[in-house]
């Protein structure tokens, strides 16, 4: 495969500051040495690109046709699960490589769903063992929110229509159904436009139907479920209870909304180390695959000992036993605490979220 950098003495890589171990695997690719240069996600530009080969985003840096003309980028990864700041047909159309970090932090969201309802259940003195789950969206994440459900017993049903269609293997059932059930969580890409649309998917119909005492978990992306609608409900009375980690207008929070949460958290479920870490490996393989290049580095090297959660294989008090594992209860606080001047606190929060390993791999 030809490509246009074979000649260059020097690979230039611009990076987001977010993004773990870009130094210590992209300082030379196929034996030539790289200049990383790293900035805040929302600050990078166009005339940051100019010279720029390879552009490594995470999910706030959007990445269209202002950002790319007239510059030489002709890799952009995205360490991230999620694509929607990326304009696909636009790189397709300059033929500019691109790869995200499929499932790359899909274990951390899974472990902050299952905290989530195990928070919720003791806050409300819910029996999970007669608890039914919704989950809409059965990828990586969902798939295994479903399977960690199953384990430990707790009743679920998924929608998925497009893997449905596809005949995937599985009971698949409507949304009319996962608005009977006592938590509803989303795991769905954000996607405007075409046959199933996630865009206000929980909408103020869905929502009104939701039964009394229920749990909407939103992890997906903020625009998923219509917040104006979510905040009219609560205004209205309905006893719903929302767990929001993703929010409409990210880092522009309605604070209305916020103080009407039973857990509010800034856009955080993925961010285990592991996660982060896996991210960034992912782009380093693609960056590899993408020259038909080999890479000695192994994920395995980079990836920490993470602790393991034993199960005593009680629902009852299960949140007590996740507790020491991951505190939900405070990134809830971290986040409330910096309310008043939330829109500029958002980033810092992420930017300086403690490690949190992921634990949940022997149940
Ligand atoms: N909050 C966080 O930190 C965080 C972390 C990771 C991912 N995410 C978000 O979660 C989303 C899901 O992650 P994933 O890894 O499971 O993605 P995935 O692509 O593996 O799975 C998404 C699933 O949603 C299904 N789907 C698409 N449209 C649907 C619709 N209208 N109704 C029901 N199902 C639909 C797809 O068929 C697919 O099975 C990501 O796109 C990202 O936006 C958030
Ligand atoms: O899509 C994803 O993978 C997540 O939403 C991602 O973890 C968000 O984190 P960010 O890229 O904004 O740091």
């Amino acid at each position: 495969m030809s490509n246009k950098h074979a000649p260059a003495p020097m690979w230039n890589i611009v990076a987001d500051e977010n993004m773990p171990l870009v130094e210590e695997l992209f300082a030379s690719i196929d034996g030539k040495p790289s200049q990383i240069k790293r900035l805040p996600g929302r600050e990078i530009t166009q005339s940051d690109l100019v010279d720029t080969d390879i552009l490594l985003v995470r999910s706030v840096t959007k990445v269209n046709r202002k950002l790319l003309a007239d510059t030489k980028v002709r890799f952009v990864g995205t360490a991230t699960i999620g694509t929607d700041h990326i304009d696909l047909d636009y790189l397709a159309s300059q033929g500019i490589q691109f790869s995200s970090a499929p499932g790359c932090n899909a274990q951390g969201v899974v472990e902050y769903v299952l905290t989530s309802i195990a928070y919720w259940a003791e806050q409300r003195q819910k029996d999970l063992s007669t608890v039914k789950v919704g989950i809409i969206g059965a990828g990586n994440v969902g798939s295994r929110v479903a399977r960690t459900l199953q384990r430990l017993g707790i009743n679920y049903v998924v929608n998925d229509p497009p893997l449905a269609e596809m005949h995937e293997q599985g009971d698949f059932v409507d949304l009319t159904q996962i608005g009977k059930c006592d938590v509803i969580t989303c795991h769905v890409p954000l996607v405007k436009d075409g046959e199933h649309p996630t865009y206000h998917l929980i909408s103020e119909t869905f929502l009104k139907q939701l039964p009394d005492e229920s749990l909407l978990i939103n992890s997906s992306r903020g625009p998923v479920l219509d917040n104006k609608a979510a905040l009219d409900i609560k205004r209205s009375g309905k006893a719903i209870d929302y767990i929001l980690d993703v929010w409409e207008g990210e880092p522009d929070v309605n604070i209305e909304l916020m103080d009407k949460t039973l857990v509010a958290t800034p856009h955080i479920a993925g961010y285990s180390q592991e996660g982060k870490i896996r991210g960034t490996y992912q782009l380093y393989r693609a960056v590899h695959s993408w020259l038909q290049v080999d890479g000695d580095n192994q994920l395995q090297d980079f990836l920490p000992d993470s602790p393991k959660w034993q199960w005593n294989g009680l629902l009852k008090n299960l949140y007590q036993t996740l507790k020491p594992f991951y505190d939900l209860e405070a990134d809830d606080s971290r986040m409330r605490t910096e309310k008043s001047d939330i829109k500029n606190q958002f980033d810092g929060l992420r930017k300086n979220y403690p490690q949190r390993l992921e634990f949940l791999d022997n149940l």
